[in-house]
């Protein structure tokens, strides 16, 4: 008889949780998972991935505009929501059955249900079954933060936009972070009256300031409102069913939806976590070593919930380097939190590696930086008046590209490629030496001045 029913237990199916329980269970652990919602966790049903259909269908909006100058008369065209989300929620169907398969496939136990610790190495579900595990991996993510303000249950957060009846002639969204420009730039495309309301005087924090100030002018451009340096003080439904919404500082107005977008908190709340004391940092997020193991030898955690990056790729590189390391045939190994590109898929999008001008001056001193102030040739013949904008940093001595930063359309897809040449550590000089590929934006890389 085995010691414990599972080698391994994981709570929470999103994207840490489904790759550390695979990876496990191909080094040949039993494993188990417990999922509350739905396999796949936030980026497959209500991130990312659906995120990213609704930005390319709010794209058309432009591009149907645009072809006109390029010749296209396109006659009686119309848009349709409800299409477009039964569209996006079908997909994501397919996609949880999908990573359904891959867990089925390795033979990993799955229970669709909460899950809490109850005790030293067990679980209890929520039907009441109890269960043992050698290792208890915790990948419960993060939820979305809601403000304190009056009538704070008539907004709704990015749970719930991707499932909306209609589409608000006028939406107000509290947050001026990721999600914030994201949703903003999608409901502007689709042809609803945006109002961004942010506590502070910056939106997107942590990226450079000149890409920010880019990004800002041109959703005024496009019509998007801004309210810096406020907060929602209450939410009241009025009579037709939209609700009157008063920012501290300005007067009452009324919008048809309200929408919050302000951070992210770690599901780590009614888990048993005191059961067994795993420690907890000051945001309720549970601290770990650079192994994601908790101050509990045999419990490790991995994703949002460990608050280190909020972002997938680093959510599934933490479940990897967990399941190698504890049931792998090689020597543990840790994730490498430096370095990770990121992208915001605004209208236009912009994407990141690396420091920022700000940041390399603070930590490096001299620095170099060379920018690329352009307008896409697309852009030109469509006579959108939309610049893009590209930054090298450079430290000051030795040319070392210590950060790029771009606006631009397609920029995230070009700085996955360029990520690449920053993390490697090389220089200016390298990017110079390299032909471009003419006519594309991307060849601005290799010819900044
Ligand atoms: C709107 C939105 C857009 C985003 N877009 C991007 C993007 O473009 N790119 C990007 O890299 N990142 C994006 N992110 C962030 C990304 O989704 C997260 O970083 C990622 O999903 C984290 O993975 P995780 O495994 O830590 O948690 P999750 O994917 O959130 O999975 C956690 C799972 O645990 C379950 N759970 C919680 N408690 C329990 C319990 N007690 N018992 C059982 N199950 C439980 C939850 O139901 C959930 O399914 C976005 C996030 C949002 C909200
Ligand atoms: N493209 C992507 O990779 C992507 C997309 C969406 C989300 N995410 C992840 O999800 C996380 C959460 O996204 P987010 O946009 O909710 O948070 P965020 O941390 O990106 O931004 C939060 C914003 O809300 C503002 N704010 C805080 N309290 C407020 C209040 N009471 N009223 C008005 N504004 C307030 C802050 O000033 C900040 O600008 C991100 O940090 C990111 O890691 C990533």
């Amino acid at each position: 008889m085995a010691e414990y029913d599972y080698d391994l237990f994981t709570i929470g199916g999103g994207s840490g949780g489904v790759r550390a329980s695979r990876v496990a269970a191909a080094h040949g652990a039993r494993v188990a998972i417990a999922e509350e919602h739905r396999i796949g966790g936030t980026c497959v049903i209500r991130g990312c991935v659906p995120k990213k259909m609704l930005v390319y269908g709010a794209h058309f909006a432009e591009d149907l505009e645009d072809c006109q100058k390029f010749g296209w008369e396109i006659e009686g065209k119309s848009f349709d929501w409800i299409k477009l989300r039964d569209n996006v929620l079908a997909d994501v169907d397919r996609l949880e059955d999908a990573y359904t398969d891959t867990l089925e496939s390795h033979d990993v136990a799955i229970f669709k249900e909460r899950a809490e610790i109850t005790g030293d190495h067990e679980i209890t579900l929520a039907s009441g079954k109890t269960v043992t595990a050698k290792y208890i991996l915790i990948a419960t993510g993060a939820r979305p933060r809601l403000p304190e303000c009056a009538g704070v249950e008539h907004g709704i957060t990015s749970n719930e936009a991707f499932h909306l009846d209609e589409l608000p002639k006028k939406v107000i969204i509290a947050g001026g972070g990721y999600i914030a420009n994201e949703f903003a730039g999608i409901f502007n495309e689709f042809g609803s009256k945006v109002c961004i309301v942010n506590r502070g005087d910056q939106l997107l924090r942590g990226y450079d300031e000149a890409l920010r100030d880019r990004l800002l002018q041109i959703s005024v451009m496009k019509g998007i409102d801004f309210e810096f340096n406020t907060v929602f003080e209450y939410i009241k439904p009025c009579e037709d069913g939209g609700y009157f919404v008063k920012l501290k500082n300005n007067d009452e107005e009324r919008v048809d939806l309200v929408m919050f977008a302000i951070g992210r908190v770690p599901n780590t709340e009614k888990l048993g976590l005191d059961t067994v004391g795993v420690a907890l940092g000051d945001n309720g997020e549970i601290k770990v070593d650079e192994f994601s193991k908790t101050s509990v030898n045999y419990i490790y955690a991995v994703g949002d919930v460990t608050d280190r990056v909020q972002l997938t790729p680093v959510a599934i590189r933490e479940g990897q380097a967990f399941a190698d390391s504890v049931f792998g045939p090689n020597d543990p190994y840790a994730v490498d939190h430096s370095c990770i590109a990121s992208a915001v898929f605004s209208h236009p999008p912009i994407a990141a590696v690396g420091m920022t001008e700000g940041e390399a001056k603070n930590k490096l001193g001299s620095v170099r930086v060379y920018q690329s102030d352009f307008r896409p040739m697309k852009n030109v013949l469509a006579q959108r008046n939309e610049r893009s904008l590209f930054k090298m940093v450079c430290e000051g001595d030795n040319d070392r590209i210590v950060g790029i930063h771009m606006i631009a359309p397609d920029a995230p897809e070009m700085m996955q490629a360029a990520a690449i040449a920053v993390k490697a550590g090389l220089t200016k000089a390298d990017f110079d030496a390299t032909t471009a590929i003419h006519p594309t934006m991307a060849e601005e890389l290799v010819l900044m001045k």
